[in-house]
């Protein structure tokens, strides 16, 4: 370590001699800029550098973004990374920060390595900037520098006085006023507050000084200078500015993935007779151009993949590069005792809190969405119960009635048609059939002229005719290509025959009548409706796609906005992330369950025979599996619109499957085995059979739709972590 230390604190200078990386200190400033203190930096001469980066690749798919890259942020000094846009400084800053894995090569920050073991890197130890705004939009400024002074653990003293000296410093307006309301460079400074609230003695910065005008941005820079002066305090900074980097201790310039260069700027510009850091930086290109070009004309040069040659690299960065690199690529070796690894994963209560108060602070600054997501699920259900499974109404039937007597039995036998469900609507044969092929009618109920007759005596005589059956039976033309209004229209007429021959027969009715007798139902009720079937899987299923919904959106935008990542950085893990949108997510779901209950068991008079706590249990723990499969969306996928597409996409074929809608019984093999390990066909049987069979846990049908959501519960919050573990 020590060995590593002091290779990474010999610097080439210009002239090829020797010379310490205290040297850096040894520049001038332009007159009319801000001075760094000179007198800072040789305080602490020979110390562990506080970023050291040795040979660092990091790519995204076939690009290689970070190549055998080295860097050296000298500990109390401002380090300027300068380079062209899509040079990969952002990519480098997220690698030492950590929210970037690197492929190869190793970082150590303030003596480890990001996110070791027990180190506070990410955590209150680092200030980072990141170039996206990354604030809650919903916030004021005073929630937002509250929040992330909850996860660094200030005291509320502490607070407000970072609170009164950074509004002051950075020229901010009335903590009260709200982010969204706030322009382009009061949002970046409100991130750079953000940034400096803990004074961490790390301040990683991506372009804070954009959007800003030249008075602040002289007072940042000036702010950076004082805060570097004891020798604690190091900063990393990039900045399109590149003059305004001469006022940083060193610069590194960064090309296609690696340094060009890395010095303090006014000897760069010595070295290369430059008046200007950007004159210097240009020739700095030119000549690493002119180097690849003439080695690309030697083929004995070429790398096997194509790559720049290590050596290649050398020739361009070497009058200014660190040659002693080559000491510190062997990896250094860090351990942790296991108590410290066991406190790195558990999650703090504190960050919890925070995140939870962030969310509740946000709920509250949206009234409007809040109430519209407590009452979304009871809406969905009452359209569910209002819509789906009830008796169709009025259904238009062609009456044609050959018999003309008032006391005829036809006219008796309409007199029993249910009238709600069914509109008789007398005509005669020819009209009846041409209406029921112009789809004006759903059926075409016939009676022959001697139909009164002939029913009686098919009724009463033994043995008769089929000219008489015929004659004596009600005759009916369906339109069958809406099933349920057929069905119900054959159900109508046999209920209304039923009626008629009780009391046309009476005591006698038994002779019409078929010889089953359906008896009281052992559970549920004789004239129970589909509403009453669907109910249960439908309470589930809108609760698990809520949550899902709610939760994939809701994270995949924060990913997006680099809000996640800004707060990883702050030392949230993503477990507390997760844990902590479990319980805030728990309070809306109980909310929503409440409602959805109170309609459900109240105003729609849905049945509930056993036990209210189980019920809500299950519900429960169906919205925590749609929290869960909500996270796992969002580890797995970054924009919102594929994130919406895959809950959609997910939705119908699930909602089909899982028994809601119709009986698993009716699915054929082997889709019935798919439809049985998804999480609501179990779990919708189990709360059929504890609300209308009245069931308790003990039953195996209701135990296993339990056991099913659990099981579902843990591999999608097992899945989740593992997605943002290998993605990170
Ligand atoms: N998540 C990502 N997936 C794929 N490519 C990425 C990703 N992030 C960055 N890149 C690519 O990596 C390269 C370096 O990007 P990076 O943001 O690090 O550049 P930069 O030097 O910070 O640019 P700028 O100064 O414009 O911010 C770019 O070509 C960019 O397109």
């Amino acid at each position: 370590m020590a060995e590593d230390a002091a290779g990474a604190a010999h610097k080439v200078p210009f002239d090829g001699t020797e010379m310490d990386e205290r040297c850096f200190e040894d520049f001038k400033c332009p007159e009319g800029m801000m001075r760094c203190d000179p007198e800072a930096p040789s305080a602490l001469a020979c110390v562990e550098p506080a970023i050291r980066c040795r040979e660092v690749c990091r790519s995204f798919g076939k690009l290689k973004v970070l190549n055998s890259l080295d860097l050296t942020v000298p500990q109390g000094h401002i380090y300027g990374l300068l380079g062209p846009s899509g040079c990969g400084k952002t990519t480098l800053l997220k690698c030492i920060v950590g929210t970037l894995k690197i492929a190869r090569g190793h970082i150590t920050v303030l003596g480890k390595p990001p996110a070791f073991p027990g180190h506070e890197v990410p955590g209150r130890m680092v200030g980072y900037m990141p170039q996206d705004l990354a604030l809650y939009d919903e916030f004021t400024i005073s929630d937002t520098l509250c929040f992330f002074s909850r996860i660094h653990g200030l005291s509320s003293k502490e607070t407000e006085a970072r609170l009164d000296f950074l509004i002051d410093f950075l020229n901010l307006p009335p903590r009260n006023r709200l982010i969204r309301n706030l322009s382009g460079g009061q949002r970046r400074r409100v991130s750079l507050a953000a940034a400096l609230l803990q004074n961490p003695p790390l301040l990683i910065l991506d372009e804070p000084t954009v959007g800003v005008d030249p008075v602040l941005r002289s007072k940042i820079w000036q702010h950076l200078v004082e805060i570097v002066r004891g020798g604690q305090v190091s900063v990393i900074i990039t900045t399109h500015y590149i003059e305004e980097a001469r006022q940083a201790n060193v610069v590194g310039l960064m090309r296609n993935g690696h340094l060009l260069a890395e010095a303090p700027p006014d000897a760069l510009m010595k070295q290369h007779g430059a008046a200007t850091l950007e004159c210097a930086f240009l020739q700095l290109c030119e000549s690493s151009d002119q180097t690849l070009s003439k080695n690309s004309c030697s083929p004995d040069d070429h790398q096997k993949d194509g790559s720049q040659s290590s050596e290649s690299r050398l020739d361009e960065s070497q009058p200014i590069l660190n040659l002693g690199s080559g000491l510190d690529a062997e990896e250094p070796k860090f351990t942790a005792d296991w108590k410290v690894r066991a406190r790195h994963v558990l999650p703090k209560c504190r960050n919890i809190a925070a995140l939870m108060i962030k969310t509740m602070v946000r709920m509250k600054r949206m009234p409007g969405f809040l109430c519209f997501q407590f009452l979304l699920p009871a809406i969905q259900i009452s359209l569910m119960c209002l819509c789906i499974g009830g008796d169709p109404r009025a259904i238009p039937v062609a009456v044609v009635n050959n018999e003309t007597s008032q006391s005829s039995l036809s006219r008796s036998l309409l007199s029993f048609l249910d009238n709600t469900s069914v509109h008789q609507v007398p005509m005669s044969h020819a009209e009846a059939f041409a209406g029921i092929r112009g789809g004006e009618y759903w059926g075409i109920l016939g009676f022959g002229k001697n139909f009164s007759s002939y029913l009686r005596r098919r009724v009463l005589q033994t043995k008769v005719p089929l000219e008489i059956v015929e004659g004596g039976s009600v005759h009916l033309w369906q339109d069958f290509t809406n099933r349920q209004i057929a069905l119900m229209l054959q159900k109508k007429l046999e209920e209304a025959f039923q009626s008629f021959v009780k009391v046309q027969l009476g005591s006698m009715a038994y002779l019409a009548a078929l010889p089953i007798k359906f008896e009281e139902p052992i559970y549920g009720r004789n004239d129970s409706d589909f509403t009453t079937y669907v109910t249960p899987g439908a309470i589930l299923s809108i609760t698990f796609y809520l949550a899902v919904g709610l939760t994939a959106l809701s994270f995949v935008l924060e990913r997006k906005e680099g809000l996640l990542d800004r707060c990883w950085v702050a030392g949230v893990s993503s477990l507390e992330t997760m844990l902590a949108h479990l319980l805030s997510q728990l309070f809306v779901i109980s909310v929503q369950i409440i409602l959805l209950l109170l309609f459900t068991l109240l105003v729609f008079k849905t049945p509930n025979e056993g036990s209210l706590f189980l019920v809500i249990l299950l519900i429960v723990l169906q919205g925590v599996a749609g929290i869960a499969f909500g996270l796992v969306i969002s580890a797995a996928i970054d924009d919102e619109q594929s994130a919406n597409q895959a809950a959609l996409g997910i939705f119908y074929p699930n909602l089909i499957l899982s028994g809601i809608l119709w009986p698993v019984e009716c699915i054929p093999y082997p889709l019935r085995y798919l439809s049985l390990v998804l999480p609501q066909t179990y779990a919708s049987e189990a709360l059929r059979c504890i609300m209308f069979r009245g069931w308790g846990i003990s039953h195996m049908m209701v135990w296993r739709g339990f056991a099913v959501t659990l099981g579902w519960n843990m591999f999608f919050l097992i899945l989740a972590t593992v997605i943002l573990k290998f993605r990170t």
